[in-house]
């Protein structure tokens, strides 16, 4: 095994920054040591959104985004390494996620793409990345998302006590931990992301505070039904989607066959969905005693009470009550899926994804010797 400090790198569907954590690893035991998190610059987000929206883009706009994406996160990492004094001698190695600008997980050509050069990442820091975690899972025949669970699986397992795990990030997914169970989990659909773009489109702000602006509207509920009768949200496990199917265009399209709603209530009937989306599929997969949250979404007080009312049986608490930070969990997941790969060990759950098999993710960009001769 290769114990040791390790880095965790990722830049999610709601773009609001790349965050940088850096874990002393050792087998299942992950300690959080730093966090940061490095601004994304206004002109690169923009340039993400037109390719993950289905804008027309050159192939030469898209190598370009790779190399600025991978100096990008280099200089997140360097400038975490800087604030905590660390040499590249001092980090066994980086899981850098990369953005995800496309996520096709169905068809007869499945992939996703994630941008940011590894190349550049191993180049200008020194250390050792793994990267790319998730087309060999989907060379498998699995989703290649979502990857998280098996982390949760790690680190969050109870031996008596039922526990979903929940991310509301751009999109929200899922872990089922039952004691004795094999770990179940998946996509639910969007978390923030449709709100976010919906008072981005109304009030340029890049989200809905405390959800203020949602608690100040009506639900809607022919636009909810609408919503809900998306065909997605019918789709059996295992499932994941991204920004490529769910942004303003797909509001847009439900309220075509709704009329005219006033935007506060259609901010309020956004909020509502992501509650229940999430909460309906919880409830379809069994028991629970517990629902553990991460992501920012968790920041949310307004979605927290209504994802709380929707399920009176469970205990509903942010995952930094069972001592694992909210806002780090993703970062820290690679941080541990890149301690998995560079000791050999397989990091993708079958049962979660539907790959045929167990696999080592990713690929090793080795640190180069010859670099600070
Ligand atoms: N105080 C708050 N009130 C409301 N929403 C908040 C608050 N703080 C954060 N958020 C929401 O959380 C989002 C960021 O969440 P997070 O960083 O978990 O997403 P991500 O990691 O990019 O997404 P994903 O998990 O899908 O990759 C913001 O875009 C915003 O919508
Ligand atoms: C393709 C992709 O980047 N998917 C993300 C996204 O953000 C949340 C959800 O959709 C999840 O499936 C996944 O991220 C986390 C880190 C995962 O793989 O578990």
């Amino acid at each position: 095994m290769h114990t040791g400090r390790y880095i965790g790198v990722m830049s999610g569907t709601s773009l609001d920054g790349i965050d940088v954590v850096l874990a002393a690893i050792d087998q299942n035991i992950v300690a959080l040591q730093a966090s940061y998190c490095h601004p994304m610059p206004l002109e690169i987000r923009r340039q993400i959104l037109s390719i993950n929206q289905g804008q027309s883009v050159t192939l030469s706009q898209i190598g370009q985004l790779d190399t600025r994406l991978g100096r990008l996160f280099s200089d997140a990492i360097l400038a975490l390494m800087a604030r905590e004094g660390l040499t590249r001698r001092d980090i066994v190695a980086i899981g850098c996620h990369g953005q995800t600008v496309w996520h096709e997980p169905q068809g007869d050509a499945p992939f996703s793409m994630q941008l940011g050069d590894n190349n550049t990442v191993a180049t200008r820091t020194g250390v050792t990345v793994v990267g790319d975690f998730r087309r060999r899972d989907m060379a498998l025949g699995g989703q290649g998302a979502p990857l998280v669970p098996a982390f949760h699986r790690a680190l969050l397992t109870h031996p008596n006590e039922r526990r979903v795990i929940l991310n509301i990030g751009g999109i929200a997914n899922v872990s089922l931990l039952s004691p004795g169970e094999v770990v179940r989990g998946f996509d639910t659909g969007p978390g923030n992301i449709l709100m976010d773009a919906w008072i981005w489109h109304h009030h340029q702000r890049p989200y809905d505070k405390d959800g203020q602006w949602a608690s100040s509207g009506q639900i809607d509920t022919a636009l909810l039904d609408a919503m809900l009768a998306d065909p997605w949200f019918q789709r059996p496990v295992p499932k994941s989607t991204g920004r490529e199917y769910f942004n303003y265009g797909w509001i847009e399209n439900k309220l075509a066959d709704c009329g005219p709603i006033a935007a506060e209530n259609v901010q309020a009937t956004l909020l509502a969905l992501t509650a229940i989306s999430i909460t309906d599929l919880i409830k379809q997969q069994g028991e629970w005693d517990r629902l553990l949250v991460c992501g920012g979404g968790g920041h949310n007080n307004v979605l927290m009470q209504q994802i709380s009312a929707r399920v009176p049986a469970i205990q509903v608490a942010l995952t930094d009550e069972v001592g694992i930070s909210s806002d780090d969990m993703e970062a820290l997941a690679f941080s541990w899926l890149a301690y998995r790969t560079v000791s050999g060990l397989p990091g993708n759950l079958p049962a979660v994804t539907g790959a045929k098999d167990f696999t080592v993710l990713g690929a090793i960009y080795p640190a180069n010797p010859l670099d600070g001769r």
